[in-house]
């Protein structure tokens, strides 16, 4: 079955939503530049509902150890997802300052940027595929755009991976029938406007995901 991430959520109606539709991961984006944000000591608050009923991920962008540790002290993450440019030693050290699982997000435009995943694939729990934002968008992902799934072709990678970028209630099932994802990844396609959760979205992203 499809490993569903339900990325950016912000209230407990909408968390509870994720939940109740039986979402696999929940998301929390620690990024100030984000619609999304979230302070560490508030997620923690909000996620502990979620402990024990779907994997609880904290996104961060570049992230520095004294955010990594705050973060790993209070919200207690089951992975931390890296959505910027580290490298595959910051990596490593966020690893050992959350002690959480990883999940590496890869750009992607071209054919030639899965070349990235030959060497993440040994270092992250799961990859991520995300469609490269355009030329100084201010976010890295949570932006809404897709890249060209029939990039993926029959590529394998050693752990499951998240597909993500742009996907949506009406368009997940296609998606997974081009691409066979064994997870995807959703923030703005289940929103009402940038930001705003719609808990009507995240159960038919839900179902719609199931259904394929
Ligand atoms: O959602 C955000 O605001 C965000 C900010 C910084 C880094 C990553 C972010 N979101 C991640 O991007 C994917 C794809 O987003 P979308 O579905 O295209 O809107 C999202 O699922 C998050 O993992």
């Amino acid at each position: 079955m499809t490993a569903i991430k339900i990325c950016g959520l912000t209230t407990p109606e909408t968390l509870d939503a994720a939940l109740d539709a039986g979402a696999d991961f929940v998301g929390a984006v620690v990024f100030p530049q984000s619609p999304r944000h979230i302070v560490p000591d508030r997620a923690a608050r909000l996620f502990e509902r979620a402990r024990g009923r779907a994997k609880i991920v904290a996104v961060t962008v570049d992230a520095e150890d004294a955010l990594l540790d705050e973060i790993a002290r209070t919200l207690k993450p089951d992975f931390i997802q890296l959505h910027g440019a580290e490298t595959p030693v910051r990596a490593e050290r966020a690893r050992a300052v959350t002690g959480a699982g990883m999940i590496k997000a890869l750009p992607i435009r071209r054919g030639d940027d899965f070349a990235a995943a030959d060497e993440w694939d040994y270092h992250a729990d799961h990859l991520m595929f995300d469609a490269k934002p355009p030329e100084g968008a201010v976010l890295p992902g949570g932006v809404g755009h897709r890249f060209d799934w029939t990039l993926l072709g029959d590529r394998v990678f050693r752990h499951p991976w998240f597909l993500a970028g742009g996907l949506n209630p009406d368009n997940v099932g296609e998606a997974l029938r081009i691409t066979g994802a064994p997870m995807v990844d959703v923030s703005s396609g289940v929103e009402s406007a940038p930001g705003v959760k719609d808990a009507g979205r995240i159960a038919a992203f839900i179902q719609n995901a199931r259904r394929t």
